[in-house]
């Protein structure tokens, strides 16, 4: 066994919860439950996680496409530099992971024009295009502006000083794939506040890959913790003394829960609190984002592409519609799998016919036919998927990023974790992962919790 000391960030202890911790309920085996657990276990807590599906992870879900890793879920560790939880957890497990080799090159073509682009009509991709713009808007925002969707400020911008038609139209693509997808919304939903000057378009871009998968990451995590699957939680009750946790058939109570389903399932009210929640709690569950983001998966029996142009494995697509965001591809180099980012408003236009989708913007940027068809397909429905209702959270319009910090303040007895209760890093599974130590800091009513990870079979 190896044991590690973590915090989420801070050596404060945060606020702890009524009554002493005896038993811990946690719902949901995603990394935030599995940290919880994880941290209680390894501090000699006795703590049963309660799981809806048949499976841990939650939406970190590692599966195979034509007999290859395929993450549908979160697929990279992003910033793992400066303290990351997660970066250090995969550390202590001995998981090997990959820098992603794709770089910064790319490919591009155009599926309206029908054709591979050039170098330079590439050259505005990367996020580098958000600079100025971020830039501009906090300075408007500092002058005494007030938040607008990414949207407005884009189309204020490009129409103010973009290049001419057919760019302007392809840079817009292109800065909605990128917000949508890292917001997991539509752009005219997200607060540019949020989006351009606080959340991902800040600083350097390093993600690493965990060579199998995100599985071999939360297997080690879930360790010696007791996790019942199967078990749906449909209500939550609070007593002075305790909490009762009810599935249709089955119950489990404890001195404490910790709650972390996935916002969209707040959200869809698929658990019901006893006493109901408080109003101001269910106001910021309703007015909190929480958006698409979908992907594709493409398995052949060789990975030809790379024959032909290196610079395929990382590409972007503009679609025909130019009211739809443009789609990345990656290929990590480790399979014959080409994965597709789905941003919002590409969604609807996938969901059709994902194969033909996929194997269209493949053909766009071989330039033609390809040599062999794909011998797998898989295409995500996180949208509708009951235990997830979406991708993952972001800030909309007007509202605040604080949002995220109230909903991970306990009520009573309960306490609250997932990617949607940090304002630092909300979206990302390290930040999932942070709030699943601030739980188990506070019920341990400690500044830092222990890991524990079983020994590396090799
Ligand atoms: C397509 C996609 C790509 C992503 N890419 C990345 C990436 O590359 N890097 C990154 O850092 N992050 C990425 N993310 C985000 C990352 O996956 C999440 O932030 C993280 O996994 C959330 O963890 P969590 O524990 O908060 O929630 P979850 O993983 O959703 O865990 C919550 C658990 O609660 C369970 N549950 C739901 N309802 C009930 C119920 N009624 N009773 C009991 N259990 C219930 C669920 O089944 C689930 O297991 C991506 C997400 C998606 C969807």
């Amino acid at each position: 066994m190896a044991r590690r000391s973590f915090d989420d960030g801070s050596s404060a202890v945060p606020p702890a919860l009524p009554g002493e911790v005896e038993r811990v309920v946690v719902v949901g085996a995603g990394i935030a439950g599995l940290t919880v657990a994880n941290a209680l276990t390894s501090a000699g807590v006795d703590c049963v996680v309660v799981e809806a599906r048949d499976r841990i992870g939650g939406r970190l879900h590692t599966v195979e496409v034509g007999g290859h890793v395929a993450d549908l879920g979160g697929a990279w560790i992003h910033h793992p530099e400066d303290g990351n939880v997660l970066a250090g957890w995969v550390d202590l497990a001995g998981v090997p992971w990959i820098v992603d080799p794709t770089g910064t090159r790319f490919t591009g073509a155009d599926l309206g024009e029908h054709r591979r682009l050039s170098d330079a009509e590439l050259e505005h991709v990367g996020y580098g295009v958000f600079d100025p713009l971020g830039q501009a808007f906090a300075a408007e925002l500092a002058a005494g502006g007030r938040d607008r969707s990414v949207a407005a400020v884009v189309d204020e911008y490009l129409a103010t000083y973009g290049p001419e038609d057919g760019e302007r139209e392809r840079l817009r693509q292109l800065m909605a794939a990128a917000v949508e997808q890292d917001g997991a919304g539509p752009l005219d939903g997200i607060s540019a506040r949020w989006a351009l000057t606080e959340d991902m378009f800040v600083g350097d871009v390093v993600d690493n890959v965990p060579i199998g998968g995100y599985r071999t990451v939360l297997a080690p995590l879930a360790g010696a913790s007791e996790v019942r699957l199967r078990r749906p939680v449909r209500r939550i009750t609070q007593t002075a003394t305790g909490v009762q946790v009810d599935g249709d058939d089955w119950s489990e109570s404890g001195s404490h829960v910790v709650v972390t389903v996935p916002l969209g399932v707040l959200k869809a009210g698929a658990i019901a609190f006893s006493p109901p929640l408080p109003a101001e709690r269910s106001e910021v569950i309703d007015r909190t984002g929480f958006g698409t983001m979908e992907k594709v998966f493409l398995a052949f029996e060789e990975p030809f592409w790379r024959a032909a142009d290196p610079g395929l494995s990382h590409a972007v697509i503009y679609p025909a519609d130019r009211a739809q965001a443009a789609t990345w591809t990656w290929d990590f180099g480790l399979a014959p799998v080409m994965m597709f980012l789905v941003a919002h408003s590409a969604v609807e236009a996938m969901r059709r016919d994902p194969r033909a989708w996929a194997v269209e913007q493949l053909e766009a940027l071989y330039g033609g036919p390809l040599p062999a068809g794909p011998v797998d397909v898989r295409a995500t429905d996180w949208a509708h998927d009951e235990r997830a209702l979406g991708a993952y959270a972001h800030v909309r319009p007007g509202e605040s990023s604080a949002d995220f910090a109230l909903l991970g303040e306990p009520v009573g007895r309960i306490a609250f974790a997932g990617e949607h209760t940090t304002v630092g890093r909300a979206g990302y599974a390290d930040g999932a992962m942070e709030t699943g130590l601030r739980e188990a800091k506070r019920l341990l009513r400690r500044g830092s919790v222990e890991l524990t990870a079983p020994d590396v079979v090799s």
